[in-house]
């Protein structure tokens, strides 16, 4: 029986070290209808040369890497075979295309990815048509793909054959499954391939996880001869209806196609993901001939061909620029620990102190640093998979039964469980603790994981406490602060990188619910942060005063309650109130408006400037450029507190 996964002892050969590969044949195809005029042979070499390129690009750009590697040969087939961008050829997550940009016609661009005004890391419908459906959070595909198999059915032009593929680690999100079973339901003509590489960003966890191991232990399926099998499984009608319980029989309950068959999908597969002529030919029987739903299972290497991603997959998922030659990545030494370190740290600490405290993770054990409670507490700490909603509500399970959960989500990928939060947490008043990380905006990621909307969306929600940690410090308290607040539910949010380098207290203590802190007092402008902007705030201070004009600056710590005594006092002491949040509209200042409003405290002319994310989606670049473009900027803070007081600064400086 051929091995379907590479011997990893197998050497990598050697590569020289060029900053540019030789790709004689990946230049003679830059967009997919040039794969059709190459011989299986060609394609072949294509992949080898696709996966160069794809290494010598990232190692300039930084980016998601070994996801890319793992589907190279899969994007050279799927493009020789099928026909996008009639055909959807649609990536879950969309952190793999890069090889598919490079085949459509974004080869000279592709080392301009995740940079500003590049092209974006994940697919983007506004950058290409051969990226029929946006992503970057996971598990979306099959239902986007089922909805253009229905446009297509109804009538919709434009629309061909639709491919979605998706991974394992995708493929264990509840939304992935709700697609699965109503696309069975639906019968229609639709290709899923399940890229299955046995790794999410870490390994992957769930039973799901082990199903899918033991079906490719069972051997190939699809070695030629299973290859007409399954081929015939294909087939229209009775004829295929003969064959699969023909091969039931045969294989009895161990056969791997059958928790996909019991949905409906016709089963293809375990195949090499690597082995361009099996996948040449699967896709091309997998085309002529399906009638419904198929589901093509391929086994792939995360990182493949490249032994420093091969041999150390989670740390080459996503990576900085690097050394293609020794694989060593270009990551400075911080000054400053970052959040997410100072949160597992202190979480571990709260575990360490109270044994009711847990973590819980969804597949983000190291972006969360859930892993530090893990390694300490590994009975504590919770991976429940790519599955945002099912960790709030096993959390409000665990908060019920009287335990102190954490669940540590980013803030974007909590936008999945709102109903969640609303319906299991808030309203039945649950001590769920929310660890936010990657609060306001994240850098290369981009708009998609950018963590705008969780202040509007928590403030809104009667029992909630809302954080804002405005340094690594003010982090530690409030793990200490919500580790110790039984009385419902409570967030804090912190954003990504590296914190400002404050002495962290040894042993924090929790935070007054509800109270702020000032910084400075000053008396002709109030400048109210939330959150990381702190710094910028006492920079604009600085210039303000430079101006002749005093300032308070306050941190508000809380934007649920708020600190109603500092507002007003705030209000009353200033002849302009700035709030300064890391958040969309909706969210802080709107609740800070309000307030005032109802104490009548904006009937007396005070000048009140909220400054937040603007309404727009900011697009991928460094995050001092993102935050430039969002206003958000002490020169910003500056302008706004001019600007409410009818300072023309412009007027000024031409005077002065
Ligand atoms: C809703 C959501 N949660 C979490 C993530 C973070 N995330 C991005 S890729 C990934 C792992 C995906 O694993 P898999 O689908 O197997 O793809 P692979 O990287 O192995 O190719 C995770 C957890 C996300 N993008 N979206
Ligand atoms: C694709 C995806 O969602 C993750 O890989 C994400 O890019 C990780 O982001 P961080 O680098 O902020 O952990
Ligand atoms: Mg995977």
């Amino acid at each position: 029986m051929t091995p379907l996964r590479p011997n990893p002892a197998r050497p990598t050969p050697a590569r020289p070290n060029s900053d540019r590969p030789t790709t004689p044949h990946l230049d003679r195809a830059p967009w997919p209808a040039d794969l059709k005029a190459l011989s299986d042979a060609e394609l072949a070499r294509l992949a080898g040369e696709l996966r160069e390129e794809t290494i010598s690009a990232v190692s300039v750009t930084g980016g998601h890497l070994g996801s890319g590697l793992g589907v190279v040969e899969l994007s050279v087939a799927l493009h020789a075979v099928f026909d996008a961008p009639r055909d959807k050829i649609i990536w879950d997550v969309g952190h793999q295309c890069y090889p598919h940009k490079i085949l459509t016609g974004r080869r000279g661009r592709i080392r301009t990815l995740r940079q500003g005004g590049g092209l974006s890391g994940f697919t983007k419908r506004a950058e290409s048509d051969y990226d029929p459906f946006g992503a970057a959070h996971s598990s979306t595909s099959i239902s986007a793909g089922l909805g253009f198999a229905a446009a297509r059915d109804l009538g919709a032009p434009g629309v061909g054959d639709v491919v979605a593929v998706i991974g394992d680690g995708a493929m264990s999100a509840g939304m992935a499954w709700e697609a699965m079973n109503n696309a069975g339901a639906l019968g229609k003509r639709l290709f899923v391939i399940l890229n299955d590489n046995e790794m999410s960003i870490s390994p992957p966890v769930g039973a799901l996880s082990e199903y899918l191991s033991r079906i490719y232990a069972n051997g190939p399926l699809h070695d030629l001869k299973a290859l007409a099998e399954g081929a015939a499984a294909l087939l229209p009608g009775p004829a295929r209806e003969g064959a699969r319980r023909a091969r039931d029989l045969v294989r009895g309950a161990a056969l791997g196609g059958t928790l996909f068959e019991a949905l409906g999908f016709s089963y293809v597969g375990p195949i090499d993901g690597h082995d361009m002529g099996q996948l040449l030919r699967v896709m091309r029987a997998a085309r002529a001939r399906a009638d419904g739903p198929v589901l093509i299972h391929c086994l792939t290497v995360k990182g493949k061909g490249y032994a420093p991603a091969e041999s150390s997959a989670d740390k080459y998922h996503g990576v900085a620029k690097f050394d293609v030659v020794s694989g060593e990545q270009a990551k400075g030494k911080p000054a400053a620990p970052s959040y997410t370190a100072v949160f597992g740290e202190q979480l571990t600490r709260a575990a360490a102190l109270d044994p009711r405290v847990v973590g819980i993770t969804a597949a983000m054990a190291e972006g969360s640093g859930i892993s530090k409670l893990k390694a300490r507490f590994p009975e504590r700490a919770f991976d429940v998979g790519i599955a945002e909603q099912h960790a709030v509500t096993f959390a409000a399970g665990l908060a019920a039964a009287g335990m102190r959960p954490f669940c540590a989500i980013y803030s974007t990928f909590l936008q999945r469980a709102y109903d969640q939060v609303v319906h299991d947490v808030a309203l039945q008043n649950l001590p769920v603790r929310f660890a936010l990380d990657r609060a306001g905006l994240v850098g290369a990621d981009g708009a998609t994981h950018a963590g705008a909307f969780d202040l509007a969306y928590l403030c809104t929600l009667p029992n909630f406490t809302v954080m804002a940690a405005a340094d690594e410090a003010e982090l530690a308290r409030m793990v200490a602060t919500a580790a110790a607040h039984d009385a419902g539910p409570i967030a804090l949010r912190y954003p990504r990188g590296n914190g400002t380098g404050v002495a962290i207290p040894e042993a924090p203590q929790p935070l007054e619910i509800g109270r702020g802190r000032v910084l400075r007092e000053g008396s002709a402008v109030a400048l109210l942060s939330l959150g990381g902007r702190l710094e910028e705030c006492l920079a604009a201070a600085e210039a303000l005063e430079a101006r002749g004009l005093t300032c308070t600056v306050a941190d508000a710590r809380f934007a649920k309650p708020l600190d109603r005594g500092l507002i007003l006092r705030l209000a009353r002491g200033h002849a302009a109130l700035i709030t300064v949040e890391e958040g969309a509209a909706g969210g802080f200042g709107a609740h800070v408006l309000q307030l005032l409003a109802a104490e009548g405290a904006l009937d007396r002319g005070l000048r009140i400037r909220t400054l937040t994310l603007p309404d727009r989606f900011i697009d991928q670049d460094t995050p001092e450029r993102m935050y430039a473009e969002a206003g958000l900027t002490a020169a910003d803070i500056t302008a706004a507190a001019l600007a409410a007081l009818g300072v023309d600064a412009a007027t000024e400086a031409a005077t002065a």
